[in-house]
């Protein structure tokens, strides 16, 4: 599956689907089950490489991790019988279980070493080394701990109250997590608001937490409560079919079971701010997340200037906003999007290369890109470097390609989207 053959689609996309689990609320779900005493019991988790990475970190540390497919079940006695691993942890290719784990590990008495695969080795570890240190953690790793790998020595940790420069849900649920373990009480105030996953858990797990507003407070040295998560549909990956059903005539989907917190949302908000009318249902909430159904239909989009606070909302789905932008009418300017460079690829450019290699008119700003549409689209043969949502994205242009888009490194799309293909057949009626 490492290299496919894509060519354009012949049916329309119709019919119902469940997408998998959301990958931050999976990790977050296997990290604060770890820390809690007692029982957790995770439903629909999702089983991608990134979050199964995240249970062999905590069962390096000797909690005892049950995983059947998406049924996870947690034992532990809590952070304090939490074990010294006797080998490096091998982080793969996330980024969240990187920046969340600093965050633990500051604040256990053991040592730990870190490293990463070679997307993470080159992501930067200071944004969220920096405030831990001012707790007192002791850290050190390439270039200072700017990079992986990275060795930890878990301390008494001093509360701070903390104003990150970058607006990153990692960096803020890093600081919260050691924040749990010091002593006193942390705050973290936010210029922009990010996903609200961890503060939604640490009220699951029985944490006393305070939001009021931007600023978050979390009282240290408090035990969590082993509890039953139930995780919502990935949006993130949702996307990925939204704007294929919009793009591909005469196509009518219903994403089920969707999270539909609005920190996640800014994807639905930006396409219908393009001129598109999307039906989106609550149908409930669970763990304080909220989850829904959305109906899409193929649409032409009218293009849109994309900026400021809704950008840390949909800031892994904007690969897959800037395809849809080819295919609408007039000017799509991206800004505040400077964040993309850190992820798993350089993603203003590697989108900006992908598409303008299939045809597009899009050139890269310093914070986002300009999309002139609609143009058609070409095939090409196309890498994925290594980065799931640009996998995905070029799978998705696909569908309206003229030619065969040959994809080399497939498979990095298992790191959040294992069904991804089974899932397009499905759609597809193949
Ligand atoms: O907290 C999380 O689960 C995530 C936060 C975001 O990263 P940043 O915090 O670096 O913006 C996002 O891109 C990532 O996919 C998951
Ligand atoms: C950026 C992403 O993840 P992470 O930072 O966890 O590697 C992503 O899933 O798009």
């Amino acid at each position: 599956m490492n290299t496919v053959h894509l060519n354009k689609t012949t049916n329309q996309l119709v019919g119902t689907l469940a997408v998998p689990g959301d990958k931050s609320i999976s990790h977050r779900s296997i990290i604060f089950g770890s820390l809690a005493t007692g029982i957790t019991e995770i439903t629909n988790f999702l089983t991608g490489e990134d979050c199964l990475t995240t249970i062999a970190a905590f069962r390096a540390m000797g909690v005892d991790i049950e995983q059947t497919g998406e049924r996870v079940i947690i034992r532990s006695k809590g952070y304090h019988e939490l074990k010294e691993p006797n080998v490096p942890i091998d982080l793969g290719n996330s980024g969240t279980t990187a920046r969340l784990l600093l965050g633990v590990l500051s604040g256990l008495d053991f040592h730990t070493t870190l490293f990463g695969d070679q997307s993470l080795t080159k992501r930067p570890m200071d944004r969220i080394n920096d405030p831990l240190r001012e707790m007192g953690a002791l850290i050190d790793g390439r270039e200072q701990g700017k990079y992986l790998p990275i060795a930890v020595r878990g301390q008494v940790l001093q509360p701070i109250t903390f104003r990150p420069k970058v607006k990153s849900a990692q960096v803020k649920s890093g600081v919260l997590l050691a924040g749990l373990l010091a002593e006193g009480e942390t705050t973290v105030i936010e210029t922009t608001k990010t996903r609200d996953h961890t503060e939604n858990m640490l009220q699951a797990f029985g944490a006393e937490v305070n939001v009021n507003g931007l600023a978050i407070t979390i009282k240290g040295q408090q035990s969590l409560r082993g509890t039953a998560i139930q995780v919502p549909g990935d949006i993130s990956s949702a996307a990925f079919f939204i704007v294929a059903a919009l793009l591909v005539k005469d196509s009518e989907i219903t994403i089920k079971d969707v999270g539909l917190n609005v920190t996640r949302t800014g994807i639905l908000d930006a396409i219908e701010t393009m001129g598109v009318s999307l039906d989106i249902a609550e149908t409930a909430h669970v763990g304080g997340e909220v989850i829904g159904e959305i109906n899409i239909q193929h649409q032409v989009a009218k293009a849109s200037v994309i900026e400021g606070e809704i950008i840390p909302r949909m800031i892994d789905e904007i690969p897959i906003l800037a395809l849809l932008a080819t295919q609408a009418e007039g000017r799509t300017v991206i800004k505040d999007a400077e964040e993309l460079r850190f992820k798993e690829t350089d993603r203003i450019q590697t989108v900006v290369d992908t598409l303008t290699a299939m045809g597009a008119n899009i050139v890269a700003t310093a914070d986002g890109m300009v999309i002139e549409g609609p143009t058609p689209l070409h095939g090409a043969t196309l890498d994925s470097y290594g980065d799931h949502r640009i996998g995905m994205m070029i799978a998705v242009a696909s569908l309206i390609a003229e030619g065969t888009v040959i994809l080399t490194d497939a498979a990095a799309i298992n790191v959040s989207y294992p069904q991804f293909f089974d899932h397009l057949a499905l759609l597809q009626n193949r």
